[in-house]
């Protein structure tokens, strides 16, 4: 049976008389990657922030891993793991410390955080580099390394805010297969982008306009159900008319 790890039902953010966020209701699977597209303002980042935890719901429903986020913000975040292109790794650390930092934050035993640490290095072909400090590294591997200590506790859920923004195609790709190894070990990937060639790699997609969502299903069905040869396409026909936006 499959094993549902994000259930929403009309869960809707409110800023004064403002709906971010305006009953979205969808599911996600265990190891699915999950895509969370729209436009600028359409309310991506505000429907995350309530799936992590990290900000309280106006309206509606929401469990996560379990968890609903009313009442257990805390365990939803004790089970997930977090990346943006934001909030990433310390510059003025070095790789070695951010990892151990973070596994630490993320409640990993010391003995866990040399072994995880050191697998995870040998996996991004970091071993020349962990006492260079963060900041010295080319973007690519700061969010490849940014990616792998996200995941270093094996959460059930990744969120992941515009992770491969600023860097170019072939980093990005080579970011998306660490992505589908973490989806191999079962750890379900939710991803905001506005990268269309990212969307074509994930395994469903939903679409938001204005604090709705306009569109849920895989690239090529939503391709099919709006006639579109691209994922540019789908996307355009929807966000042309959005109120929001830039
Ligand atoms: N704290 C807040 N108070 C008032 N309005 C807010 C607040 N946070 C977000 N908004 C508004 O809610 C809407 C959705 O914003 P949000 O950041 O969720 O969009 P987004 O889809 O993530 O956009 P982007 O791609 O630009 O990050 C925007 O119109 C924004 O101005």
């Amino acid at each position: 049976m499959k094993e549902i790890v994000i259930k929403t039902d009309r869960l809707s953010k409110r800023f004064g008389d403002f709906i971010a966020v305006n009953e979205i209701s969808f599911e996600v699977q265990k190891g699915e990657i999950f895509g969370f597209l729209g436009a600028n303002g359409a309310g991506k980042t505000t429907a995350m922030r309530m799936l992590c935890g990290l900000s309280i719901p106006s309206s509606g429903t929401a469990e996560i891993a379990g968890f609903e986020v009313y009442k257990q913000a805390e365990q939803i975040k004790r089970n997930i793991g977090y990346m943006s292109q934001k909030f990433s790794l310390y510059e003025d650390l070095t790789v070695s410390e951010n990892i151990s930092f973070f596994a630490g934050i993320y409640g990993l035993t010391n003995r866990e955080i040399k072994e995880k640490g050191e697998a995870l290095v040998e996996q991004l072909g970091l071993e020349k580099e962990t006492k260079k400090l963060v900041g010295s590294l080319p973007l690519g591997w700061k969010q490849k390394l940014s990616f792998s200590v996200a995941v270093l506790h094996e959460p059930k859920i990744v969120f992941l805010d515009e992770p491969t923004g600023g860097v170019d195609p072939v980093t990005r790709r080579q970011f998306w297969d660490l992505i589908y190894e973490a989806s191999a070990k079962g750890i379900t990937i939710f991803v905001t982008t506005h990268y269309m060639d990212e969307a074509e790699y994930c395994d469903r997609i939903s679409i938001m306009v204005d604090g709705r969502i306009a569109a849920l299903d895989s690239p090529s069905k939503l391709k099919t159900q709006f006639k579109a040869g691209t994922m540019d396409e789908v996307f355009y026909q929807l966000a042309r008319g959005a109120k929001r936006g830039d």
